[in-house]
């Protein structure tokens, strides 16, 4: 397929939001057509599954239904939205994928990452990033990140997967981090470095990726 598939992963709070942006903003400036979008959500459809995921009122989800929840979100977007924009020679950059699930469902739940990637697999019909930066924080200290970014936006209170303690947030991180060590396509960065410095890395590699592909 044509285009380049570039996916963020790591705990809430770490900074890929931000490095997302920067990302798009300088491949932009490059002339480069970027579609930016991030999970769960990125179609109207997939947004209202977030929404129901999300809800603070539904600390009664199962997590059976929460890992569905998300692939049904992520099938649509897939469909939709990503492999589109592929289609035409995109780059597409997703704010989170299949390692988030496996990492907060598979490893944060306790599901099991073999589930997940097999329920997963069907989603996307085997849809896999070039290439995955995965921003690795302190699960306190992303939850340190988030509660300043939703001060300085007046945001009111955690979703409902925020609200999850910290042991749960760490089994996250850990999780992410044994993808790492398994998958040559993600990328480990260390997200407690200065927001420029992580940024000139990740350019770094993604300039590399594109100069490959030409
Ligand atoms: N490298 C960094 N160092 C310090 N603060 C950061 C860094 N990257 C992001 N932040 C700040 O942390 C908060 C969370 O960042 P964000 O990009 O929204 O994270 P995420 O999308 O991973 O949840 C924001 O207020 C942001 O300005
Ligand atoms: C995509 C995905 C997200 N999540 C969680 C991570 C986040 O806590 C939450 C919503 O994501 P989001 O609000 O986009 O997180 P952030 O503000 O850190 O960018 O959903 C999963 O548990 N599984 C998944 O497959």
């Amino acid at each position: 397929m044509a285009g380049l598939f570039i996916t963020f992963e790591g705990p809430d709070g770490a900074g890929k939001t931000t490095q997302l942006t920067l990302l798009a903003e300088a491949l932009k400036a490059s002339g480069y057509d970027v579609t930016v979008t991030r999970e769960p959500g990125g179609t109207l459809i997939s947004d209202r599954i977030r929404r129901i995921i999300l809800d603070p009122d539904h600390q009664s989800m199962r997590a059976q239904t929460e890992v569905l929840l998300y692939a049904a979100s992520r099938a649509q977007h897939v469909l939709e939205k990503i492999k589109p924009a592929l289609a035409q020679g995109k780059i597409v950059l997703c704010d989170r994928f299949v390692d988030a699930s496996i990492a907060y469902q598979g490893y944060g739940l306790g599901v099991g990452e073999e589930q997940v990637r097999m329920i997963n697999q069907f989603a996307t019909q085997g849809l896999v990033p070039h290439k995955t930066f995965l921003l690795d924080i302190a699960a306190e200290e992303g939850r340190r990140r988030l509660a300043e970014r939703k001060q300085a936006e007046f945001k009111q209170g955690l979703d409902r997967i925020e609200q999850k303690d910290l042991a749960y947030h760490e089994r996250v991180r850990r999780g992410f981090l044994r993808l790492a060590e398994q998958e040559d396509r993600i990328v480990l960065i260390d997200a407690s470095q200065p927001v420029e410095v992580i940024h000139q890395q990740i350019l770094r590699e993604v300039r590399s990726l594109l100069q490959q592909k030409a």
